[in-house]
């Protein structure tokens, strides 16, 4: 049974991750790809079909880059070749509740406190209970702050967002994504799933070609990203490593041995791959949306005369 369509994927897993109507998920730290050397996070049914409906007619309406096999969008604005978003221009409209959802998204860090403060006087309410010659002793208590992906970067959110289209049979070759963003890449795919391959390289300077310094080696993993769903890479995943997507029409030899993110499936998706003997076709056209912070933003004003749109 090769002919299985994950597109049309019921919400299994949304249960799960729905409190009361409001989209509530569980901490990061629950959608960890174990298997990968640096941390990254796949969440099944980031997003609902509706809502993945109403983004798909949204971007139909928008001006399309065409490259040779597949088109994209770069929003706002293309980067510049050295990574600089030239506007500050705030993102479509229409991208607004991805990015909203993705800030609702957060790690459970569990932190010590400590129950004596530092001049001395006790802070938590637990120290009552304690004896006071017992009170120099080290005592911490844990809690939890929530720290969401993009606290820490440089605009507190998504800056830019590249949207790829791809046709069956099409991909993207491998390649690395370049200094240009905050180490956290968000991967929202619409339409049909795709396997995500990711090579480490080895770094091997030639003094006779620099662009061909990167050398694949066979040890790689592939991401199997379902439609609605969120992937999540984070550090140097994607510059000590390669990612692409192979141009097929049908990917094979899926399973719980060669996917990574298996665990992380909808279970019925897992069951339709294994269903159709580990070869899912790519029937529909898949749209991806690529969520970054670009570290570098200028208002490009001053460089079209003060012309702008
Ligand atoms: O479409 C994807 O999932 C990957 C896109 C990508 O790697 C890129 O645009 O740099
Ligand atoms: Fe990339």
């Amino acid at each position: 049974m090769a002919n299985t369509n994950l597109d049309t994927d019921t919400n299994i897993e949304r249960e799960d991750i729905n409190n009361g109507g409001e989209m509530k998920f569980q901490p990061l730290e629950e959608y960890r790809i174990k298997e990968l050397p640096e941390a990254a996070y796949y969440i099944p049914n980031f997003l609902t079909p509706a809502e993945s409906a109403t983004l798909l007619a949204a971007i139909a309406k928008q001006p399309w880059t065409t490259l040779t096999h597949r088109r994209l969008q770069p929003h706002p604005a293309p980067l510049t070749p050295a990574g600089h978003l030239l506007t500050t221009k705030a993102l479509p409209p229409f991208l607004k509740p991805v990015i909203d959802r993705l800030l609702e998204l957060s790690f459970a860090d569990t932190v010590d406190e400590p129950t004596t403060a530092g001049d001395g006087h006790t802070n938590h309410p637990i120290s009552a209970t304690i004896p006071l010659n017992d009170q120099h002793t080290n005592l911490t208590t844990k809690s939890t702050k929530w720290r969401g992906i993009f606290t820490s970067s440089p605009h507190g959110a998504p800056n830019h967002v590249l949207i790829n289209e791809y046709p069956p049979g099409t991909g993207i070759s491998p390649h690395e994504d370049g200094g240009a963003y905050y180490p956290v890449v968000c991967t929202v795919s619409l339409g049909s799933h795709t396997v995500l391959e990711i090579t480490p390289k080895t770094s091997h300077t030639s003094s006779t070609n620099e662009h061909s310094n990167v050398e694949e080696s066979t040890g790689g993993y592939r991401i199997f990203q379902e439609p609605l769903s969120l992937l999540i890479t984070t550090g140097s995943l994607y510059t000590s490593h390669l990612h692409g997507i192979a141009p097929v029409k049908v990917d094979e030899n899926l399973t719980a041995a060669t996917v990574v993110n298996w665990p992380l499936l909808a279970e019925g998706t897992r069951r339709e791959i294994e269903g159709g003997g580990g070869v899912v076709q790519r029937r529909e056209v898949r749209v991806s949306l690529t969520c970054r912070d670009v570290l570098k933003v200028r208002d490009a004003g001053w460089v079209f005369g003060g012309k702008r749109r």
